[in-house]
């Protein structure tokens, strides 16, 4: 089936946590319309700008687009941006069942609000591999008031400016600002916030039946933030994370970085006569945001009685062990494809923070990205040299470099250079985290590739040394398209360059992506036919449109 949407992608009023703001949204929504398709459909999404004055773009986080890598919709990699008042039509097969979700993906428009869920259900007859009653949609976000053009000018000015931290967390595009709804049950100097109910801004309630087990899918779409998710006095079930299937396992609480995607089941056999809290809180990073909060409503009650106890606590932002210890239980379910058990061509990535001719950036290799403006996808393509450099970015890092210590010197720069694969090459990075530039401490990174799942085959702490390859999970490594490095440590991962493309791997927190904390893959691209000429009518490629020579 072609299912097909009109997406006009428009500034409006909002109030995502009841203070009045100016947001992206999508036919008038935020967060934009969930799409909604089934296995092996097409979707055809005629986006319109209608941003008065600045180019967009929508990514489809998790979609693997094979065969279609100019509807990647990666402003400046996969596609010129689209002009303010101009169409882009997105054609592409979702071919695996899943939770996903999309958004921008130029400048900070994510943060400003551009996002919505995407979930593909399996086809006709077929059978997931859980039971559950029923299922509702959880979107984590996280809510700046200060604009994301000032944002943007901050990270891009001397002396730098940082986002610092969101001042709200929202669930669904809803959150409570300077307020809390568990303040008369716990200790908080925060004042109880005050709901009718049918506020824009209001939680959204999560009404269940006793005695059901409801599949909640999860999407991250966090602009800094990592978060944790619990619901009191019940346990979640974690079955599927990025679009596959993981050996279910239950724990009370769990991380969720941004550009994750889980299903976790959750099963309402406790007191009926008691609503429980939702919560989510940040955690990696010292958090100055206030928990965010909804209701679990056991249908028996009224949804306006609030739960006698407080919510859950999220855990301590700096207890990684916590962190480490919920991400090393997630394995692939029996079934899921096995890695290759060789790679031919292995990356070691470290990432830091520099300076580049003063300028706050963070650094992969030492080469921070900086984005050309004609379309990496269309330039190697048709081999217009020049749009970028064509000098190979650095494989690995010096021996020597110490990651517990911000780097001697911190200069780096700026590059556009692009990692070349061959059709079906194995490739295997390893990241490398590292000490920030000033005084002691290193952050948490979610990274996400495009255009593929990669098999996790292992992390530890410190640096990665080549022993450590002895201990990589080939048995049943998970299968995702987002993981995360944890501070002062290393993440292994596998994947087969099996899409003809022009893919990013980057850290997934904005800001960290605007500052340069990315690469570029590009594979086999001879096997890429019938780009349209749309997708590639700028920069240097601005006259593709006329010849249309290349198909
Ligand atoms: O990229 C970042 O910059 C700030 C800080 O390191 C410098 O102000 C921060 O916390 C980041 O994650």
């Amino acid at each position: 089936t072609v299912r097909k949407y009109k997406f006009d992608v428009q500034y409006m009023y909002g109030e995502p946590d009841c203070v009045e703001q100016v947001v992206i949204g999508i036919n008038g929504h935020f967060p934009g319309p969930t799409i909604t398709a089934e296995e092996g459909d097409t979707l055809h999404i005629i986006l319109t700008n209608k941003l008065f004055t600045e180019g967009t773009v929508l990514h489809w986080h998790g979609i693997r687009q094979y065969g279609t890598p100019w509807a990647d919709g990666t402003a400046s990699i996969s596609q010129c941006a689209i002009a303010p008042g101009e169409s882009f039509h997105y054609r592409f097969t979702v071919d695996r069942a899943g939770t996903y979700f999309y958004h921008g993906h130029y400048g900070l428009q994510r943060t400003a609000g551009l996002y919505g869920f995407l979930i593909v259900d399996l086809a006709k007859g077929k059978k997931e591999a859980f039971g559950y009653d029923g299922e509702f949609n959880l979107l984590l976000s996280d809510w700046w008031h200060k604009t994301t053009r000032e944002q943007e000018l901050g990270l891009s000015s001397i002396p730098f400016r940082w986002v610092n931290e969101p001042q709200s967390l929202l669930m669904n595009g809803r959150g409570q600002y300077n307020c809390s709804m568990a303040a008369n049950v716990m200790n908080t100097s925060l004042p109880q916030c005050k709901f009718r109910g049918n506020e824009k801004c209001a939680p959204q309630i999560f009404y269940v039946h006793p005695n059901k087990t409801y599949r909640i899918r999860i999407a991250s779409t966090t602009s800094l933030a990592s978060l944790n998710l619990a619901i009191g006095n019940h346990k979640l079930v974690v079955v599927e994370a990025d679009g596959n299937y993981v050996k279910p396992f239950t724990v009370d609480d769990m991380d969720i970085y941004s550009g994750e995607t889980y299903s976790v089941l959750v099963t309402t056999n406790q007191d009926p006569n008691n609503n429980y809290w939702i919560s989510i809180g940040v955690r990696g990073r010292k958090p100055n945001t206030p928990q965010g909060l909804t209701i679990l409503n056991y249908k028996t009650n009224p949804a306006t009685v609030f739960p006698t106890s407080p919510p859950p606590i999220t855990p301590q932002w700096d207890d990684y062990n916590h962190s480490k210890t919920f991400t090393y239980k997630i394995f692939s379910l029996k079934g899921t494809e096995k890695p290759p058990k060789y790679y031919d061509r292995r990356l070691l990535l470290l990432n830091t923070q520099n300076l580049v001719r003063g300028y706050t950036k963070w650094a992969i290799n030492n080469v921070s990205l900086a984005l050309p403006s004609t379309p990496y996808l269309g330039s190697i393509k048709f081999n217009f040299n020049g749009s970028f450099d064509t000098k190979n970015p650095p494989n690995t890092f010096s021996e020597d470099y110490d990651i517990y210590n911000p780097p001697l010197n911190p200069n780096a720069n700026t590059g556009s250079g692009v990692y070349m694969f061959q059709l079906n090459q194995v490739v295997d990075v390893i990241l490398q985290n590292a000490n920030v530039m000033k005084g002691k401490g290193s952050e948490i990174h979610p990274w996400h590739l495009h255009g593929h799942d990669f098999w996790v085959l292992g992390y530890g702490d410190g640096r990665f040394e080549e022993g450590d390859e002895r201990k990589f999970n080939l048995k049943n490594p998970p299968l995702r398209n987002n993981v995360v490095v944890f501070p002062y440590g290393w993440t292994a991962l596998r994947f087969r360059a099996d899409n003809p493309g022009v893919w990013p791997f980057h850290c997934h927190i904005e800001p960290h992506l605007f500052m340069g904390m990315g690469v570029i893959f590009a594979e086999a691209l001879l096997n890429v036919k019938r780009i349209p000429s749309e997708a590639l009518a700028c920069g240097l490629l601005r006259n593709m449109s006329i010849t249309k020579k290349h198909n």
